[in-house]
């Protein structure tokens, strides 16, 4: 047995430092410290070297005139171009500050309370604010994970991050959420270089985007409508950062998920605004169901090539006439072409279905819901190559109210009512990943959220409001050309008549498309587009 005499008790031998030397050691951290500081913030470094040496010099005025000097520069610098102001001098300096005097401060309860700081080695360890970029209306902060955290754990969290930081909106971007500017000029190879490196992939950071100022709480207004519609951009919806969000609308369809009055219409008619111009001039034909009798789209009828409003008849056989479309198509172009390009003569063909449930769900009569569910099911497994779209809006995105969801490549969430109706309509996560559709306040008409070409991460976005004097102006300006109705022969055409279209003037041949759609196709070999 052992006993308390037999413990050997080893103290190790105590060094008494000299305090000259502990004050020594002090100073010389805190030098290497302070120098490192400026090393890293050489343009701070630099101006408060100045104004000492400008104090010195020339006493207060040598600091109030320069401090006056700059603050006209900057006023005449914000008049007259206010987005590179923001982007060189306003953003940064006021990202600096926020960083400094609002996250800093908060960082690490923010991080413990929000979940993301980890154990290791006995050591708490936080995720590391590398920097803070701030714009008009957010603050993007670029954020190093810890090691072994993933983006996915931050978007779980986006809400409570957002409160943390005494805000209502947040986003969790794995990628840099902006684009690399386009380049022109001499230096421009330099400056793709640079950018090259600004936005290589940093699988080890996420950006937190917070919403300082809510852009998305005033009312859009309709976009400018574009003479030639650009396939790949057509410009919808407002961006959380001002910009401008844009449809990609080429080999793809569109699903609208809404609960009722959430502003589907404002989604279905930016959409129609945006391709306008193409419609008068015959490169796109928009045929348009309307199963509520009209009520949301009959303002608009100079526009629409084929339109069905009443009797579900007529909408089975307006979609019988897409498939015809889509099958001549096939055999003209199979062997020429992978995926169709718009002319006058071969127009791009877009059905727009408002509330599709009622196709596909409520129609009672049953023969003809399963016409119609077959030339759905045929139009949105091959129509997308041969330049035969569906838009199409619905309440309720399940999947017996809708089973060809899933051939939707292209989605978007307006408010919905359940949690579970995110992922529905989104894709799989898409609400963990921070789309909370189902969480739309009151006043959030036409505000819903998108998926960017190219990243998972979804985008809070407004659609413009297109008000019914803009509608009946657009159908005065733009009405579908007189043969408009007579792409194919026609099959059981509603009764309702035509309406009398003037025939337009016909523009002279030119390159009706864009560059940057014909580049696209001429690139990539006509490949799909998404
Ligand atoms: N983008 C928008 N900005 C502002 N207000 C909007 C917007 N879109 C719609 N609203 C308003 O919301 C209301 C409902 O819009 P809308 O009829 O488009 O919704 P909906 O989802 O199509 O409805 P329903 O389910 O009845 O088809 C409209 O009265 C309109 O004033």
């Amino acid at each position: 047995m052992t006993s308390a005499g037999d413990l050997l008790v080893i103290r190790p031998k105590r060094f008494e430092l000299p305090a000259w030397l502990v004050v020594l050691g002090l100073l010389l951290r805190w030098s290497w410290r302070a120098g490192w500081w400026c090393l890293r913030h050489p343009v701070a470094t630099a101006s408060a070297a100045l104004a000492v040496t400008l104090y010195v010099e020339f006493d207060w005025p040598g600091l109030v005139v320069p401090l006056a000097l700059l603050a006209a520069v900057s006023l005449a610098w914000w008049w007259r171009h206010e987005s590179s102001w923001w982007a060189w001098l306003a953003g940064p300096l006021l990202g600096f500050v926020r960083r400094v005097f609002v996250y800093r401060r908060v960082w690490r309860e923010a991080m413990t309370l929000c979940g993301l700081a980890e154990t290791y080695d006995h050591r708490r360890v936080l995720p590391e604010l590398l920097r803070v970029r701030s714009d008009q209306a957010l603050d993007v902060l670029t954020i190093r994970m810890v090691r072994g955290q993933t983006p996915e754990q931050f978007q779980k969290v986006s809400a409570n991050l957002a409160y943390a930081f005494g805000r209502r909106h947040a986003r969790v971007y794995s990628e840099r959420p902006d684009d690399p500017p386009t380049r022109t000029g001499w230096a421009a190879w330099l400056l793709r270089a640079v950018d090259r490196v600004r936005f290589r992939d940093r699988p080890t950071v996420v950006y937190l985007a917070l919403v300082r100022t809510d852009a998305l709480r005033t009312v859009v207004p309709p976009f400018p409508v574009p003479a030639v519609p650009d396939f790949t951009a057509l410009p919808l919806a407002r961006r959380e950062d001002l910009r401008t969000w844009s449809l990609h609308l080429l080999a793809t369809h569109v699903l609208v998920g809404g609960a009722t009055r959430r502003g589907k219409g404002s989604v279905l008619w930016s959409l129609v605004r945006a391709l306008s111009g193409g419609v008068a001039s015959g490169l796109v034909r928009l045929w348009v169901i309307d199963p509520k009798g009209g009520m949301e789209f009959a303002l608009g009828r100079p526009m629409f090539a084929r339109f069905a409003c009443k009797s579900f008849e007529a909408m089975a056989d307006l979609l019988d006439e897409a498939v015809d479309v889509l099958r001549e198509r096939q055999a003209r172009l199979a062997g020429t072409v992978r995926v169709h390009t718009p002319t006058e003569g071969d127009p791009l063909v877009v059905v727009v279905v408002d509330e599709m449930a009622a196709l596909t769900a409520y129609l009672q009569d049953g023969d003809l819901r399963k016409r119609i569910a077959s030339s759905l099911g045929l139009l949105l497994s091959q129509g997308a190559g041969v330049g035969v779209l569906v838009v199409a809006a619905l309440q309720d995105p399940r999947k017996e109210v809708l089973p060809f969801r899933d051939l939707f490549p292209t989605r978007i969430a307006l408010g919905l009512t359940e949690a579970a109706q995110v992922d529905m309509v989104l894709g799989d996560g898409a609400r963990n990943r921070g789309a909370l559709a189902d969480q739309m306040p009151r006043w959030a008409k036409g505000v819903g959220y998108v998926i960017l070409d190219g990243t998972p991460d979804p985008v809070r976005v407004r659609f413009s409001f297109v008000s019914d004097s803009d509608i009946r102006d657009m159908a005065a300006q733009y009405p579908a050309p007189a043969d408009a109705a007579d792409i194919l022969a026609q099959v059981g055409r509603e009764t309702a008549d035509e309406p009398v279209r003037p025939p337009l003037p016909r523009k002279p041949l030119g390159p009706l498309l864009p560059d940057s759609l014909r580049n696209l196709l001429d690139g990539d070999g006509g490949g799909a587009a998404r």
